[in-house]
């Protein structure tokens, strides 16, 4: 088994293929048609306006929804057939909820080493919520947490077992820049440990400083993938109109 600190090989194939992928709710088509690859050791920003599709692509990664059509594949599981091998592959970081309101940010941490079986996980936790300037409030219940505050949480929770595949939704919304800062931290280091890191943000700039590479889509299609550098303001607001 690996263990956390350790740097793993960086594969050929890519971490996360996406294909052709569909999923429906009832009579809505969240996504139509999604195509992506994202490799180990770098970080893909997915944008896109509401309602393009990022969350549910990104439930899908995690194992929590699954694929109406298509081939979905992340770290080698596939997301239609082995949702289970996802999640175990993932630290998924959800645009909203996840928490449980009565338990302290310390609980949250112990659960979630305890669902994997992780015994080494201490040392890290007291550090990432240090980081993430949540070590004062470590043993307050997260019901009265502002927004900002839940969302830093949310990324420790994803990052804490140094997943192969990270997942960030939004994870700079209404997080101030000490909170942003962190969380490039966290991308950085997973990023140079060989994890592949796939990160939704409304926010070009942020997306840029965080990721090498861009994907956008829109109306539940991609519409571009390219070098994050190429996104100008004016290239991306003609991908989004
Ligand atoms: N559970 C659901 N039931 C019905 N429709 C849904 C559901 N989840 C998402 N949708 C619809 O699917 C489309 C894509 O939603 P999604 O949340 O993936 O977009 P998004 O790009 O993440 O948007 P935002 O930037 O606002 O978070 C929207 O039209 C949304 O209303």
């Amino acid at each position: 088994m690996r263990r956390l600190g350790e740097n793993r090989a960086v594969s050929q194939t890519p971490a996360v293929v996406v294909r052709d992928l569909h999923v429906r709710f009832g009579d809505v088509e969240a996504v139509s048609g999604v195509d992506l690859t994202a490799d180990s050791g770098r970080a893909t920003a997915l944008l896109g306006r509401n309602g393009a599709g990022k969350s549910t692509t990104m439930k899908v990664l995690a194992g929590v929804v699954p694929p109406t059509s298509g081939a979905v594949t992340v770290a080698g599981h596939d997301a239609a057939t082995d949702a289970l091998g996802v999640k175990r592959a993932v630290g998924y970081c959800p645009d909203v909820g996840g928490l449980v309101p009565r338990a302290t940010p310390w609980e949250h941490l112990q659960l979630s080493a305890r669902l994997r079986r992780m015994d080494d996980w201490e040392e890290r936790g007291r550090d990432l919520l240090e980081r993430f300037e949540l070590g004062d409030v470590a043993h307050r219940v997260v019901g009265g947490f502002s927004h900002g505050m839940s969302r830093r949480l949310s990324v420790v929770l994803a990052a804490l077992h140094e997943p192969d595949v990270l997942l960030l939704d939004e994870p700079f919304d209404g997080v101030d820049p000490l909170g942003v800062e962190a969380t490039l931290e966290v991308v950085a280091d997973a990023r140079a440990r060989g994890a592949c890191v796939l990160l939704s943000t409304h926010l070009r700039d942020l997306a840029l400083e965080a990721c090498g590479e861009a994907v956008v889509l829109r109306g539940g299609n991609r519409v571009a993938a390219m070098q994050a550098g190429d996104l100008t303001g004016e290239a991306y607001r003609a991908l989004l109109d």
